[in-house]
């Protein structure tokens, strides 16, 4: 006579929240109820370390799936229960902190804390009553006679039936009769249970059989079972024993690629506080929407082999969100939840670990293997650079992994490389901004630069100099852009006594070009060229002007500007001569207005009136 029992009334509760439930994972009760039988077999293993006659005759551990137009089976050779582990375990939440589950359970606010909650906790076995509305659970414990295997079943509504039956197999069957209102939602077919066990217990190391449909040649169609999960986790292996080939077929099969990974790093972490392992790809190639809103990034979680969610995202800092690869930790609870990991301090201790090691797996490519480090920072290189832009609290850490082409023979430097080579008198980490080499070689600022022999590094990308502003120092030694118009390269005294000298036309330049510049100064800059403009703010240079403003056209242009002319140029002379003669006169003016509109071009910025510009050159042409 089957005996007629009430849930615990946590359970009851429980129970109505998985029957209502509005988790929209359905799906993940196969997830559970395999896991379950997993841990089954793990526990009849270990007890047959200690008496292998248990196992007897029936030694082929797996799970047995199978399923009609009403039920799915979910049959499993493990260790079983009887009557008393039934009542206690599949009649209670038997997990410390039920307590506190329900207590909270009360205080629920809407329908995200209801699946926070789920998640902290973990439902396993109930799982069951989302997409069954009854469930059957047949058992026999391995040291139980057949005839003391017992029926458990239940239809989610507060009680359950238990009573001893006659079972010839050890193990659990467990029958679910699948709901009919779950609309969208099926379970019974073939290809849908082949995907769920791919995509959630692929690595499962028990075989999951199913008979399913082969197709042979000419067209014929044959019913065989076959083992539909691949069980072998690669990342659960010991690393010495994978090959280069493993790793890269199973990053190809995984994280859909064509390409071989650039890096491939594995490693495990058991410490005391947290243990897992990480299996981490370096891409080869940027994926297509790298650089687009519709990039994800983010690791695979798994707890002991059984997958829990795809690209969690907190694990991976901006800058590393090319990485691919996944975590496994037994820490991690399976229904977990995005929101509550995000709050773990696991999750914390995890990528800070993670972190130190690709960042050091990089450094050590820089180090040895130049190249291929150039390779990865041409696809990578700008979204390490704004993903530390957004993240500039971790300078320290990726700094260091910052290449530059410079113009020590336009090759990629690294910061540390440029400070090794910095000369003794020089003060700054110079720069220069601009779209390509040619147009920086080409400014007139860089020419007393290099007769200096001072290295520049060039800001090719749009990010950069952006960038630069934040980082704002490398090694407490201050960058300093090439046009910045403190940049001091000579003798400030010398530089200030030309200034005096000359104030009285600079003062008048100054006036002639009031609507246009702050300021006209003498400069040590130049060597060749007249003049140039640079700007009087170094928030604002007038390169991060032009960008702005090709983002948005309507944007003023306004970057504080300062003329700077070169006091050792004939042209210089020439302005001095025509100011003593007569400080009025329309040439004085004209050829500021030239060399004004002249520094513009040089730096590549639009003119207001090219029209009148070429007309005062040709007027000047023809005197
Ligand atoms: N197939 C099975 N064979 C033997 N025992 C089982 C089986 N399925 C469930 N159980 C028993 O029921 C208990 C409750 O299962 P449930 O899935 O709710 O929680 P859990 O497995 O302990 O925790 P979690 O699912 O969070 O890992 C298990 O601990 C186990 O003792």
């Amino acid at each position: 006579m089957a005996e007629r029992k009430q849930f615990q009334t946590e359970t009851k509760q429980l129970l109505d929240l998985m029957i209502n439930s509005i988790y929209t994972h359905k799906e993940i009760f196969l997830r559970e109820l395999i896991s379950n039988a997993s841990d089954a077999i793990d526990k009849l293993r270990f007890e047959s370390i200690k008496n292998p006659d248990i196992l007897g005759e029936d030694k082929n551990l797996c799970i047995n799936l199978s399923y009609d137009e009403e039920n799915l089976y979910i049959e499993d050779n493990g260790i079983g229960l009887n009557y008393e582990d039934a009542v206690e375990n599949l009649g209670t939440i038997a997990k410390s902190g039920t307590k506190v589950f329900m207590e909270k359970l009360k205080d629920l606010k809407n329908e995200k804390d209801e699946m926070d909650l789920i998640g902290q906790f973990g439902v396993g076995f109930y799982s069951a009553f989302m997409v069954a509305d009854e469930v059957i659970v047949e058992s026999l414990k391995y040291d139980q006679p057949s005839e003391k295997a017992i029926k458990w079943v239940s239809k989610g509504d507060g009680e359950y039936e238990i009573e001893n039956i006659n079972k010839e197999k050890r193990g659990t069957k467990i029958t679910l009769h699948i709901r009919k209102d779950l609309n969208d939602f099926k379970i019974l077919d073939e290809f849908i249970i082949k995907d769920l066990i791919k995509k959630y217990s692929n690595y499962i190391k028990y075989p999951i059989k199913m008979e399913v449909t082969e197709y042979k040649e000419e067209g014929k169609q044959e019913k065989e079972i076959k083992t539909l999960n691949s069980m072998e986790s690669l990342w659960r292996k010991n690393k010495s024993q994978i090959k280069d080939e493993e790793y890269n077929q199973f990053y190809k099969e995984n994280f859909y690629d064509w390409n071989d990974p650039l890096k491939t790093i594995h490693f495990k972490a058991e410490g005391s506080t947290i243990q897992f392992t990480a299996l981490l790809f370096i891409p080869s190639k940027a994926p297509f929407n790298y650089y687009t809103k519709e990039f994800k990034r983010g690791l695979n979680l798994y707890s002991k082999n059984v997958f829990i969610m795809e690209k969690y995202e907190e694990l991976l800092p901006k800058y590393f969100s090319f990485v691919k690869g996944l975590i496994d930790s037994p820490d991690f609870s399976l229904n977990i939840s995005r929101e509550i990991l995000q709050h773990s301090r696991n999750i914390e201790l995890i990528k800070k670990n993670i972190e130190k090691k690709i960042t050091s797996e990089l450094k050590t490519l820089i180090k040895d293997e130049r190249e291929k480090y150039i390779e990865f920072w041409e696809e990578f290189g700008r979204g390490i650079k704004a993903g530390l832009y957004e993240s500039i609290d971790s300078k320290d850490k990726v700094e260091d992994l910052l290449l530059f082409k410079s113009s020590n023979e336009n090759k990629y430097i690294t910061l540390s490389e440029y400070k090794e080579r910095m000369k003794e008198d020089q003060k700054y980490i110079l720069y220069a901004v601009g779209d390509s080499i040619s147009y920086i070689e080409s400014l007139p600022q860089m020419e007393m630069i290099k007769e200096k022999g001072f290295e520049v590094i060039y800001l090719l990308d749009e990010v950069d100099e952006f960038l630069i502003q934040m980082l704002n120092n490398y090694k407490e030694i201050e960058f300093k852009s090439i046009s910045s118009s403190d940049l001091e390269l000579g003798n400030k005294e010398e530089k200030d006594l030309k200034q005096e000298e000359n104030k009285d036309l600079l003062g008048k330049l100054k006036e002639l070009l009031k609507d246009k510049v702050e300021d006209v100064r003498v400069t040590d800059k130049l060597k060749k060229s007249p003049a140039c403009i640079v700007s009087s703010d170094d928030n604002i240079s007038i390169n991060m002007q032009k960008i702005l403003k090709q983002m948005d056209g309507n944007m003023p242009f306004n970057a504080k500007r300062v003329l700077e002319l070169n006091p050792e140029h004939q042209v210089f002379n020439k302005l001095k001569d025509i100011y003593q003669e007569d400080s009025d006169s329309i040439e004085l003016s004209d050829i500021a207005y030239i060399l004004y509109n002249q520094a513009l071009l040089v730096e590549g910025i639009e003119l207001e009136n090219p029209a009148e510009f070429a007309e005062k050159i040709s007027n000047l042409l023809i005197k």
